[in-house]
């Protein structure tokens, strides 16, 4: 969905360099409360619709963690696949040449699909100003993306729900599509917290155990073979393995969505069995699929409020601070959002997301545009 409006986009810079054959574009949407902050993608689809609604979810994200950031993204237009490390570095530092009269006083960078912590190096090197980028490696003066701090908050999320469910975090099961950083951090975390994980899934299906997944073994089964349904071939006939989709209908109290974004529509919400869905990967069910989990009960906790964890990082790496204080602050600001907003959806009968959003428009409204001070 294209949005033009109160908020922005504020700019929108399309560059093209004959040279490399470097197609990019870039969305600053708002610039209320600071640059605007968001990844840049490279992949062979991505166009100016979809990096204006990243954007624009960057700006609600940033807002509600009240960082000081507005909302951005990027994007490359190159198949990744078809390239060397030599033509992609080229197509990154063509990219960040461009990028320099925005970076860092209206856009700062970061990774994004396909864009990591190389990248943003190379980034960082050709734009000539290392603040133009977060995301970068530590001897640039980066946090590593491997921390976990996404998985970290979107347990803190889980956490700070489970009392308006009036659960009992230790005796909960849960369920998590995708088992990459941010799937395998929150498994982790919830793990070490007590609740049984009962159903995993990766892009190569889903394996499933109501008796619970012994998560080290999971991980280990997962790095020697890359897929999570070998664990069930490692000594486990209790194990259930089907589909990538059968994640969403596996019997839990919980489900972590950590991959790929529509994968829920309204019609699959009443095969769903879980009673709260926290959202870890970005825009994973359509709005009406949202209200419909609101009737049937299912308590959901959006994208932008329970992923922050990244960009909250990624402040920490911006402002020179250490590896040490981001858990603590992406704990501090999960449990405190998540908290205001299931209050706040409470009382006023709305969804979490259009409280969530009523909060973060507050916050943006309150504050000029960077342009007009
Ligand atoms: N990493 C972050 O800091 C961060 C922050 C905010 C949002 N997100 C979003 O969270 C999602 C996951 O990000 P990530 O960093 O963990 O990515 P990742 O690449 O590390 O992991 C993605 C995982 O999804 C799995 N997957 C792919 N197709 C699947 C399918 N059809 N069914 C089930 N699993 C499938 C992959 O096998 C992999 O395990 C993405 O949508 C990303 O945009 C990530």
């Amino acid at each position: 969905m294209l949005v033009y409006d109160e908020f922005g986009p504020e700019k929108i810079l399309s560059v093209y360099d004959p040279r490399v054959g470097m197609r990019g574009v870039v969305v600053i949407d708002n610039t209320a409360l600071g640059p605007g902050k968001g990844g840049i993608r490279m992949t062979a689809t991505v166009g100016m619709r979809e990096v204006m609604e990243l954007a624009r979810t960057m700006t609600w994200k940033c807002a509600l963690a009240e960082l000081p950031f507005g909302g951005g993204k990027a994007g490359i237009k190159a198949d990744t696949k078809a390239m060397g490390p030599a033509k992609k570095k080229a197509l990154v530092e063509s990219f960040a040449k461009a990028l320099r009269p925005l970076c860092p006083s209206l856009y700062i960078a970061a990774p994004d699909m396909y864009m990591g912590e190389q990248e943003m190096a190379w980034f960082a090197e050709a734009n000539g100003d290392r603040s133009a980028c977060t995301g970068k490696p530590e001897d640039l003066g980066g946090l590593p993306h491997e921390l976990g701090s996404t998985g970290y908050g979107v347990f803190h999320a889980v956490r700070a729900a489970v009392p308006f469910l009036g659960w009992d975090l230790s005796r909960t099961t849960f369920a998590v599509e995708g088992f990459g950083n941010v799937g395998r951090f929150a498994a982790r975390f919830l793990v070490e917290a007590g609740a049984t994980l009962v159903s995993v899934s990766d892009s190569t299906g889903t394996v499933s155990s109501r008796a619970g997944i012994d998560f080290s073994v999971l991980s280990s089964v997962k790095d020697e073979t890359g897929s999570v349904t070998a664990y069930a071939s490692a000594g486990r006939p209790v194990c259930q393995v089907g589909p990538c989709e059968n994640v969403f209908t596996a019997e839990a109290d919980i489900l972590i969505t950590a991959a790929r974004p529509h994968v829920i529509q309204a019609g699959d919400v009443r095969h769903l069995s879980c009673r709260l869905l926290v959202q870890g990967s970005n825009i994973p069910l359509t709005l009406d699929a949202e209200e419909l989990c609101r009737e049937t009960g299912i308590t959901v906790i959006p994208d932008f409020v329970a992923n922050a964890g990244g960009v909250i990082s990624s402040y920490v790496e911006w402002k020179g601070g250490g590896k040490e204080e981001v858990f603590p602050l992406v704990e501090e600001k999960i449990t405190a959002n998540t908290t205001r907003v299931l209050q706040s959806a409470l009382d006023r009968g709305t969804t979490p997301r259009q409280a969530a959003l009523s909060l973060a428009k507050e916050r943006v409204r309150a504050t000029r545009p960077l342009a007009e001070t």
